[in-house]
């Protein structure tokens, strides 16, 4: 049986003026994979993520997201993704019930609905005590896990991530990971970009951006026997070193 693709983009390129951060990319994701998307600082994932979840148009190419296109049914596609970014999360001056409020509201929840996921992801996350505090004073990788629940709230078909585990230890980034599993079990597809070679690990499939275009797309094992090395870290090593772009 063909899997089911759950993003499909063809030739998709945008341009910042003469500049081309992303180059005419191509690829599909499976439904239920974990898909990483990896690259050095400014080859351009942050851009294509946001192209696919709809927030930035694409200058040229195709690309569908969750059977919808992205020209044309950007809308649509809100309604069945979620979006994690590193820079862009939580209110730190509400508090942690107030957040789950908010955004299970945008992401369309219903009060019955709202109320239920509200208390089963504070159990979950065993937040309990912490329920009426701001998110602000909550350590970061609490404030990680909360971010992840919520952009799940709405169970969509795909989740972004975008460095999601930034700046905290590898146990607290292990935890993250077993939520983002959790997740996987529920039929939700995770699309990940990260700069943690173990978390690449992780992932079923990786994609390496070099300059706006993908070097690479392979499954971890499969990428280090192509290159004859042991680790993720020599696969990146060996593909972003041909980078010609500086990051910021
Ligand atoms: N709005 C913009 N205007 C002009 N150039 C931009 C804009 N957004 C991104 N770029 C440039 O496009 C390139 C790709 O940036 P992008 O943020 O997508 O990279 P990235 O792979 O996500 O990097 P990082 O790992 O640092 O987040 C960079 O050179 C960046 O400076």
């Amino acid at each position: 049986m063909e899997k089911e693709k759950v993003i499909s983009v063809s030739g998709l390129t945008k341009k910042f003026g003469d500049f081309t951060a992303v180059n005419g990319i191509t690829f599909d994701v499976y439904k239920g994979e974990i898909f990483g998307f990896l690259g050095a600082n400014g080859a351009g994932k942050t851009t294509a993520m946001r192209m696919l979840c709809g927030l930035l148009s694409p200058t040229s190419g195709d690309a569908t997201v969750a059977g919808f296109d992205l020209y044309k049914q950007t809308e649509k596609i809100k309604t069945k993704i979620g979006y994690m970014s590193q820079k862009f999360s939580l209110y730190e001056d509400l508090t942690v019930k107030e957040n789950i409020t908010f955004y299970g509201g945008i992401y369309g929840l219903g009060n019955r609905e709202l109320k239920f996921q509200s208390k089963r992801l504070i159990e979950s996350l065993g937040l309990q005590s912490e329920a009426n505090q701001l998110v602000g004073s909550l350590p970061l990788g609490w404030k990680q896990k909360l971010a992840f629940s919520v952009a799940v709230i709405h169970k969509p078909s795909i989740v972004f991530l975008d460095e999601p585990t930034g700046g905290v230890d590898p146990i607290t980034r292990r935890q993250f990971w077993d939520l983002i599993y959790e997740a996987v079990k529920n039929d939700i597809t995770v699309f990940v970009t990260t700069h943690y070679m173990d978390e690449a690990e992780y992932c079923n499939r990786i994609s390496m951006m070099v300059d706006g275009d993908i070097a690479a797309l392979d499954s971890p094992s499969n990428l280090k026997q192509g290159h004859g090395v042991d680790s993720m870290d020599e696969v990146f090593y060996n593909l972003a070193r041909t980078a010609k772009r500086k990051s910021d």
